[in-house]
């Protein structure tokens, strides 16, 4: 049955950096500048990190005992990071979308205001968790919109965007909202979970999105385009809109950057998949650089279950040797709480978490 729940979220209203970054740096507000901000590390010699690939075709063409499933279980265990190939979203598609994307961002101010976010309503272009005044902000402006269910869009977004970049948008998150639920069904396979489980749990879905520009800065090492942090989602599919580096994952406590495929698309584990998976899988830490001359845009589309339920580890999951390691919570007061704070690693999901003795 179709439900009702809906969800308010909200940020308070921020400037564009967009506009900010065209005057000088010298003019860079405080509330931009960290010192706090710990370094990368730069892999020895050429190597690079070589984060899991899967693909998508032999995931979903194998028979029992696929190995590509083990992939996934192991990917999603030991990274809560992959990249997925063959994933059939059509490449003219995907280029389409990052020079409608990249047009959208550089239209004049004026006509961006028509769609930025409103006190009480964090759809729109602006920023996310931005819960005081005096937090520090993050170097980039995103737009963030409910996706699906169709029901929850704000009639002012997709259909009011501009044309062609409305139609792209709504054939690109279609595409990823099929792609999650294929996904989803994998991981609930790569879990041995009952696949009922899974799918009750999702019910509907919900799926939001958040495309992020980060304009250049000249400190950039000074700068955050996005804070260290986990999504609070089942699965996030990204993917990375221009030529630019500038994602980073802690791995093993260490920030390190990744070096996405063409056109792959980066899926993360996020805190509603770790508990869920009572901790099997971790949701990772991640943040977004600041490049001192180029511009960077991401694409994040997240999926999460239906509003109208609970979350909690898998009762499938559960036995005497493997305990409950989250509480249950209703899906509606995990987001209420994770809204209501700012942006800090995996900070949120610990408080979920029930004390072992
Ligand atoms: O820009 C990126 O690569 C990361 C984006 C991200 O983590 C997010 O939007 O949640
Ligand atoms: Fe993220």
């Amino acid at each position: 049955m179709a439900s009702k729940a809906s969800l308010e979220v909200s940020s308070l209203v921020v400037p564009s950096v967009v506009e900010l970054a065209k005057e000088s740096s010298t003019s860079i507000p405080s509330r931009y500048l960290r010192s706090d901000i710990e370094k990368a590390v730069v892999p020895d010699g050429d190597r690079v990190l070589e984060i899991p690939v899967i693909d998508m075709q032999k995931l979903v063409s194998g028979g029992p005992n696929n190995s590509e499933v083990e992939k996934l279980d192991f990917a999603c265990k030991e990274w809560g990071f992959f990249q997925l190939i063959n994933h059939g979203v059509d490449s003219t598609l995907l280029e389409n979308l990052k020079a409608e994307i990249d047009a959208f961002f550089k239209l004049p101010m004026e006509e961006k205001k028509k769609w930025w976010q409103s006190p009480g309503n964090a759809e729109g272009f602006g920023q996310a968790f931005v819960v005081s005044e005096d937090q520090k902000l993050d170097w980039g402006d995103l737009f963030f919109m409910v996706t699906f269910p169709r029901r929850l869009r704000n009639p002012n977004l997709i259909p009011s965007l501009p044309s062609p970049l409305s139609e792209s948008m709504e054939r690109y998150t279609s595409d990823l909202n099929n792609l999650s639920t294929a996904m989803l069904e994998k991981i609930a396979e790569a879990l041995h979970m009952e696949t009922e489980e899974m799918t009750e749990f999702v019910g509907e879905g919900r799926q939001t999105i958040r495309i992020n520009c980060y304009p250049p800065c000249e400190l950039s090492d000074q700068v955050m385009g996005l804070t260290p942090h986990s999504d609070a989602t089942l699965i996030t599919i990204l993917l990375q809109l221009n030529d630019v580096d500038g994602l980073e994952i802690r791995k093993d406590g260490k920030w390190v950057q990744v070096q996405p495929l063409p056109n792959a698309f980066i899926i993360n584990v996020g805190d509603i998949l770790e508990i869920m998976s009572n901790g099997r899988y971790r949701s990772i830490e991640h943040r977004g650089t600041v490049h001192p001359v180029k511009e960077r845009f991401s694409f994040a589309a997240f999926f999460g279950p239906r509003l109208d339920g609970e979350l909690g580890p898998a009762p499938s999951l559960i036995s005497e040797q493997t305990p409950a390691k989250f509480r249950r919570a209703t899906v509606q007061e995990f987001y209420k709480g994770l809204f209501a704070r700012r942006l800090q690693g995996k900070a949120y999901v610990d408080t979920f978490k029930i004390q072992q003795d």
